[in-house]
């Protein structure tokens, strides 16, 4: 049996569009044997609405990275759990798409390199982010030049996460859709100074500069706001309460507060007396990333 277990994560802090992205610990998990066809049992409620076949998102990519490799994937029995909310800018998609490789990685023996799960997942993705804080943890910023891909992470950023998660769904296709084509240059100058400047902030620990950076993105938050009319009011509402930034967490709708280490509870509490339609949830970064188990024993599991 192996156990696969992928953390979400909040892309973009902003003005970081596409490139830095944060694992939150809120899970994806998968359990995997082989079976004679394939099964897929969901044991979370919200993953009740997907094929339990070999139509399941999680089932392709497995089998796309095994073919990519000249193996062809073995059918399994999937059980799969997940605390992260699906079309929230948590980063659902890329967890699945992470755990789909893993599979294809242990089940096909491709030895895959963390590298290498980056360069097939974020080329799928399209953009390292998510795919990248989901894989390594902590904070990472990520580069993607045609299908050249860097990404540096960053483990001893330390700062308290909450989550404003909406009952809404937007699907990034939605959240893209409404992006322009092209930045004039001046704005694209002043949108990369921006990003810059946000993580010369963070790790500085200088939560002023870096909140005020956060709302500063020109990117693609001025263009998204016309889809969230309550964005306004929970950033508003977070700053009062105590959170040094805000911003959309990834293409949204959720709203990731960012706060100064150790007030994040008392943000969170605040938050959750004053939006009792939406979920409010205190979070931890995430330092480990994706991990793969076999289990040896009844109880006992040891990394691969
Ligand atoms: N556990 C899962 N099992 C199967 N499909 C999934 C799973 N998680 C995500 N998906 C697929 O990914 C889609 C959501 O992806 P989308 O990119 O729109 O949102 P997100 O990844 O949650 O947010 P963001 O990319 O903004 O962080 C779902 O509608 C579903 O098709
Ligand atoms: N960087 C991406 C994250 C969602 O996939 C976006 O904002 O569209």
């Amino acid at each position: 049996m192996l156990t696969v277990r992928v953390p979400a994560s909040s892309a973009n802090l902003g003005p970081g569009f596409d490139s830095i992205g944060l694992a939150v610990n809120l899970y994806l998990t998968v359990e995997a044997e082989r079976a004679e066809s394939w099964e897929v049992i969901p044991l979370s409620k919200e993953l009740s609405i997907f094929p339990t076949d070999e139509r399941h998102f999680i089932v392709k990519m497995a089998q796309e990275t095994a073919k990519q490799y000249g193996k062809v994937m073995p059918a399994c029995r999937l059980a799969v759990s997940s605390e992260i909310p699906l079309t929230r800018g948590l980063g659902s998609s890329a967890a699945a798409i992470i755990a789909g490789i893993e599979l294809a990685n242990y089940f096909c023996q491709l030895n895959l390199s963390h590298k290498d799960i980056l360069d097939i997942s974020a080329g799928i993705e399209g953009h390292p982010d998510n795919v990248g804080a989901s894989i390594y943890g902590g904070l990472v910023v990520g580069s993607q030049l045609g299908a050249d891909i860097d990404l540096t992470v960053v483990q001893n950023v330390n700062m308290d996460v909450v989550a404003v998660i909406p009952e809404e769904e937007l699907l990034t296709e939605s959240a893209r859709a409404v992006l322009p084509d092209q930045l004039p240059f001046s704005k694209a100058v002043e949108a990369s100074a921006v990003s810059n400047q946000l993580l010369a902030a963070l790790f500085t620990e200088n939560w002023d500069l870096a909140g005020k950076m956060m709302s500063c993105d020109r990117f693609h938050q001025p263009y998204r706001r016309g889809l969230i009319p309550w964005w306004e009011d929970v950033e508003k509402l977070a700053m009062e309460a105590g959170a040094f930034g805000t911003a959309l967490s990834g293409a949204g709708p959720t709203i990731l507060c960012l706060v100064e280490p150790g007030k994040g509870k008392s943000v969170a509490s605040l938050l959750e007396g004053t939006l009792s339609s939406m979920r409010v949830v205190e979070l931890e970064i995430d330092r480990a990333g994706s991990q793969a188990f076999v289990e040896v024993a009844e109880t006992k599991k040891s990394p691969i």
